[in-house]
């Protein structure tokens, strides 16, 4: 896959650029529904021989249109999305960049530069996309906007047992603990990488070594608690217990969250190494206890229902 990141106006030629069909969208998350939309743009390609493409934007709209949005959190940061358009096996990623110069361009003005000046043949995109100064642009009127130049087709919202899957529906998931249904919406675990740093060094007196990680500070986080996870690591995979919360145990008024894992019959040193965490289920809230002897009986019970609920 190669990416471009391309800003308003981008200098790419249309005669250097390939004929390419083209799914596009912000898919935050890359869910069940944005799967469909975009493997709808790569069967097509295959079949027409042309090129696949994903076109999408970065930062999240929100962040420029709105006063009051600071900081937007998303299922998938930029990274993990061109990791995870990668194994769709996507032939071009264009990442526009959403800025104040672009959300006032007009719905032509939008189709002439990024859909028929990428050389796009085809384009597909939700049944929701709209493009173009306040989202004027819309797959009802696109038709309008196209020259002949290219054509287009609206892929249907999906559904799960009647429920719109949606990268809205997945943060409120993820923000209140139920990891296995945002799962089910994703397709597959919900994941969050980090590199290991040093903490307090406590949790190997407790007999629980964690291993705290430095997430993007973009990737939105599972509600604070206490969840089986699996960890990658090297291509392994081994279970274990995470923990995203401010150990209130040990420290009092802390703002920033830790996330932390405790990976189960492992034990070597991990500083500095990068892990993946795959989230299966909430076991419990974080909670705060007397004393050490307390929260180390808490974990062993942790340990005994994670390892179980692994084993059913
Ligand atoms: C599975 C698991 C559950 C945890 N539950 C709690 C908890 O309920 N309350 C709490 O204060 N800390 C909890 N912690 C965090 C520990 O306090 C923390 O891991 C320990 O203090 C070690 O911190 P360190 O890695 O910075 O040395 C939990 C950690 C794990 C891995
Ligand atoms: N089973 C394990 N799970 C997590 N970390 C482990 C494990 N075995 C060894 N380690 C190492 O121990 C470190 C965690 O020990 P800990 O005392 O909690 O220190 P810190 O406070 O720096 O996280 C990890 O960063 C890792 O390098």
């Amino acid at each position: 896959m190669r990416t471009f990141e391309l800003t308003y106006p981008h200098a790419l030629v249309l005669d250097e650029l390939p004929n390419t069909i083209s799914a596009i969208g912000f898919f935050d998350g890359i869910h069940k529904g944005h799967q469909k939309v975009i493997q709808a743009a790569i069967d097509e390609a295959k079949e027409k021989r042309m090129e696949s493409a994903v076109i999408s934007f970065h930062p999240h709209p929100s962040v420029v249109l709105k006063k009051d949005t600071q900081h937007v959190k998303y299922i998938t940061p930029l990274k993990e999305k061109k990791e995870l358009l990668k194994q769709l096996n996507v032939d071009r990623l264009y990442i526009i960049e959403f800025n104040q110069e672009l959300s006032k361009l007009s719905p032509q003005e939008f189709i002439d530069h990024f859909i028929i000046g990428l050389n796009i043949k085809h384009l597909v995109a939700g049944f929701d996309y709209s493009f173009g100064h306040k989202g004027s642009g819309n797959m009802n009127n696109i038709a309008d906007y196209t020259r002949d130049k290219f054509t287009f087709t609206t892929i249907d919202k999906f559904t799960l047992d009647d429920e719109k899957v949606s990268s809205t529906r997945i943060r409120e998931l993820l923000q209140t603990g139920k990891v296995e249904e945002a799962n089910r919406l994703l397709g597959r675990f919900f994941k969050l990488d980090g590199i290991v740093i040093k903490g307090d060094q406590r949790g190997r007196v407790l007999g629980y070594p964690t291993a705290n990680l430095r997430v993007n500070p973009d990737a939105l986080l599972p509600k604070q608690g206490i969840y089986a996870v699996k960890v990658i690591y090297k291509n392994e995979t081994y279970e274990g217990m995470a923990s995203i919360g401010t150990n209130p145990t040990f420290t009092a008024e802390r703002e920033d969250l830790s996330v932390e894992v405790n990976i189960f019959d492992y034990n070597n040193d991990l500083y500095g190494e990068e892990l993946y965490i795959e989230w299966y289920k909430y076991i419990r809230d974080e909670e705060k206890f007397a004393n050490a002897e307390e929260l180390i009986e808490q974990l062993a019970l942790d340990e005994k229902n994670i390892r179980a609920y692994f084993s059913r």
